[in-house]
C-alpha cells in the first residue's frame, strides 16, 4: 500500500461582491456560510462595512473604489472564480466599478445580481443616485437578477401586489438586459405561500411556490438566495436548476430562522446540520 501526500480536488470558486453585516445575518457572512452549506469555496470583495444588528443598520461606510478593485483582481487574477454574487454596492460610483470589474470576466463566467436596495429594517444600503448605473451598467452584464418586491419599484417604477403584476415586472426587467429574471414574492405576505417567478431569455416563465413560513426572523434572505443561485451555478446546474436548489435552502433557513437581539434574527445557514 502506498503512503503519501495527496492533494483533494479543488471546489468551484464563488465571489462575493458585497457588504458586510456585523450582526451575521447578511451581506458577506450570509454569502460565505451559504457557500460553504452548499460545497463551494466562497472568497469576497468587500465594497462595504455596515454597523447591524437585528434591529437596524446604524451606520455604514462604503470602501475606497481601488480597495474593491484590488480585491477583486487579487482573486481573479490567482485563484480564479466559477461564478460570482454581487449584493450592496453602496453608491453610484461602486455600482459602475463593479460592473466595469465585471466586464473583465471571462463571458462564460456567471453573475447573480441581488440588487440590494433597503434592508429589512427598512434602512437605505444603496444611494438613490446609483440606480442608472445599476440599471445601464450592471444589469446588462447579469445573467440572472434576483430584485424584492421594493427593489423592482425602485427600477421599474412598478408597483407589485398580484402574481400578475410580477409577470409584468419581470418583463420590464427583461428588457434592461439580464438573462434571466427572478422577481421575488416574499414581501407578498398576505399569501398562503411564498412565490417567486423565474423568466428566462426566451420569455418562458417559471413559478416557484414553496410554503410561507409565519416566521418573523428573515434577516438575510435575499442574499443566501442569491449566494446559493451563484453556488449551484458554479457547481454546473442551469439557471432553473440553480434557482429550485436556491430555494429549497433559503426555505429551510427560513423555517429554522431564530431569534438573535431584540429585532429580526437571521435566517439559519446550518439548518440541515442541525
Ligand atoms: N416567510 C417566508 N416563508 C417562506 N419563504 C419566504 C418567506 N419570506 C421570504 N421568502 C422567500 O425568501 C426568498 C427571499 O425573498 P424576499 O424576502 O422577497 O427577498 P429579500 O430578502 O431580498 O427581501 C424568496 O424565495 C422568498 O419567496
Ligand atoms: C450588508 C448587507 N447586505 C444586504 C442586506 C440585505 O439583507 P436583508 O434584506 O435581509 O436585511 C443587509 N441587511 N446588509
Amino acid at each position: 500500500m502506498l503512503i503519501g501526500m495527496s492533494a483533494a480536488s479543488a471546489p468551484p470558486r464563488v465571489l462575493t461582491i458585497a457588504g458586510s453585516d456585523s450582526g451575521g445575518g447578511a451581506g458577506i457572512q450570509a454569502d460565505l456560510k451559504t457557500m460553504l452549506a452548499l460545497g463551494v469555496h466562497g472568497m469576497s470583495a468587500l465594497t462595504a462595512i455596515t454597523a447591524q444588528n437585528s434591529v437596524g443598520v446604524q451606520d455604514f461606510w462604503p470602501l475606497p473604489i481601488e480597495a474593491v478593485e484590488q480585491q477583486f483582481r487579487s482573486v481573479v487574477d490567482d485563484i480564479g472564480v466559477d461564478a460570482v454574487k454581487t449584493g450592496m454596492l453602496a453608491s453610484a460610483e461602486l455600482t459602475s466599478a463593479v460592473a466595469r470589474l465585471i466586464g473583465t470576466l471571462a463571458p462564460e463566467v456567471p453573475v447573480v445580481v441581488d440588487p440590494v436596495s433597503v434592508s429589512k429594517h427598512g434602512d437605505a444600503l444603496l444611494a438613490a443616485d446609483a440606480l442608472d448605473a445599476l440599471r445601464g451598467e450592471l444589469l446588462p452584464r447579469a445573467k440572472v437578477v434576483t430584485p424584492n418586491l421594493d427593489e423592482v419599484r425602485l427600477i421599474t417604477g412598478l408597483d407589485v401586489t398580484s402574481e400578475d403584476e410580477m409577470t409584468t415586472a419581470a418583463r420590464a426587467l427583461a428588457a434592461l438586459g439580464p438573462r434571466w429574471v427572478l422577481v421575488k414574492g416574499g414581501h407578498l405576505s398576505d399569501q398562503p405561500e411564498s412565490v417567486d417567478l423565474l423568466v428566462g431569455p426566451d420569455g418562458a416563465e417559471m413559478w416557484l411556490r414553496a410554503p410561507r413560513h409565519d416566521n418573523r426572523h428573515t434577516h438575510g434572505t435575499g442574499c443566501t438566495l442569491a449566494s446559493a443561485i451563484a453556488s449551484r451555478l458554479a457547481l454546473g446546474d442551469d439557471v432553473p436548476a440553480a434557482v429550485r436548489t436556491a430555494k429549497d435552502y433559503v426555505t429551510g433557513g427560513i423555517k429554522a430562522g431564530f431569534p438573535l437581539g431584540a429585532g429580526i434574527g437571521p435566517v439559519d445557514h446550518g439548518w440541515r446540520w442541525r
